[in-house]
């Protein structure tokens, strides 16, 4: 991960402007928990603001953007809480569905099984826990901790790490993630080669954007960075993302700012793009300054 902390997202428009315009069309991928949908402590609860449904749906039926959910929910899982979208990656990109097929990690596949008996495993053995919650996604399983008193938060880390130890070895691995545990195949993939491949069938010109709030994401930025942008929800620790904002209400904001000024830039034929002053001069636009963002709020 980049030591760098990202910058601004508001103050650094005209940059994006420059970067969107070395594009003809604009893949948008988006996380859902923490970026459409604010962080809520029961995860069945979690649902997108409805100003970024309706930003996604205006960017969706754009002829020149491509939409997607990159997730670390289960596919079903997240389709159902958000629609409309191009495609959907669930599962931290081992599972995927676009124009209507669905391919899922072979290797994950065969050891889904092992994941399942993790989460059996798991039900019982954290079951005096107080508010632990176990989310069996099928080819990972996850551990929230949110809602368990801080104090055994230690507990629940070890006894998971133990099940996960003693029933896969070393097929499986444990990281963590906003107030979870995630439990899956341990194989190098993850967002980051799931945003590959949806770039991969779309023109060689289309300028990527991800925009993510958690630890699973930076590899989702490294993928599009640094010709594409990178946009983390949340404070000012390092990413490998450039920029930041710190709410899903300010995403549903910088989607509408694509959408209504960003498209622009993708339009303009190389040869008509303005020539850069010699000092840059930061174009700012009303647009620009109508994008209202938040003030900072911690990460957790
Ligand atoms: O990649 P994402 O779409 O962001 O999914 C990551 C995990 O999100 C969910 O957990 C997070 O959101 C919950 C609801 O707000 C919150 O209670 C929890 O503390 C967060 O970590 C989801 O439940 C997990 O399965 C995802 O892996």
């Amino acid at each position: 991960m980049s030591e760098t902390p990202p910058s601004r997202l508001e103050e650094h428009l005209p940059q994006i402007r420059r970067t969107l315009a070395g594009g003809s069309g604009l893949l948008v991928c988006l996380d859902f928990d923490g970026t459409l949908a604010p962080i809520v402590d029961d995860p069945e609860e979690a649902t997108p603001l409805r100003e970024n449904e309706a930003a996604v749906d205006r960017l969706s039926s754009h002829p020149a953007v491509s939409t997607a959910i990159v997730s670390g929910r289960g596919l079903p899982d997240v389709r159902d809480r958000v629609g409309g979208l191009d495609a959907y990656a669930g599962n931290h990109g081992l599972e995927f569905v676009r124009n209507g097929s669905v391919a899922v990690h072979p290797v994950a596949r065969k050891r889904a099984v092992l994941v399942d008996q993790v989460c059996s495993a798991l039900e019982t053995v954290l079951e005096p826990v107080p508010s632990s919650r176990i989310e069996n996604k099928r080819l990972t399983g996850t551990v929230h901790t949110r809602t368990v008193p801080a104090p055994l938060r230690p507990l629940v880390r070890r006894l998971t790490k133990s099940i996960v130890d003693r029933i896969g070895g070393d097929q499986l691995e444990v990281s963590s993630g906003r107030r979870v545990l995630e439990i899956g195949p341990s194989i190098p993939w993850g967002k980051g080669n799931a945003v590959e491949l949806l770039s991969a069938e779309l023109p060689r010109d289309t300028v990527a954007v991800y925009v993510g709030d958690d630890v699973t994401d930076e590899s989702a930025f490294n993928t599009v960075e640094p010709n594409g942008v990178g946009v983390r929800v949340g404070g000012d620790r390092p990413s490998a993302a450039s920029y930041r904002v710190t709410s899903p209400a300010d995403v549903a904001a910088f989607l509408t700012w694509l959408e209504s000024v960003g498209l622009e830039e993708l339009d303009r034929s190389p040869g008509l793009v303005p020539t850069e002053p010699e000092r840059p001069v930061e174009r700012t636009t009303a647009s620009d300054r109508r994008l209202g963002l938040s003030s900072e709020t911690a990460d957790d």
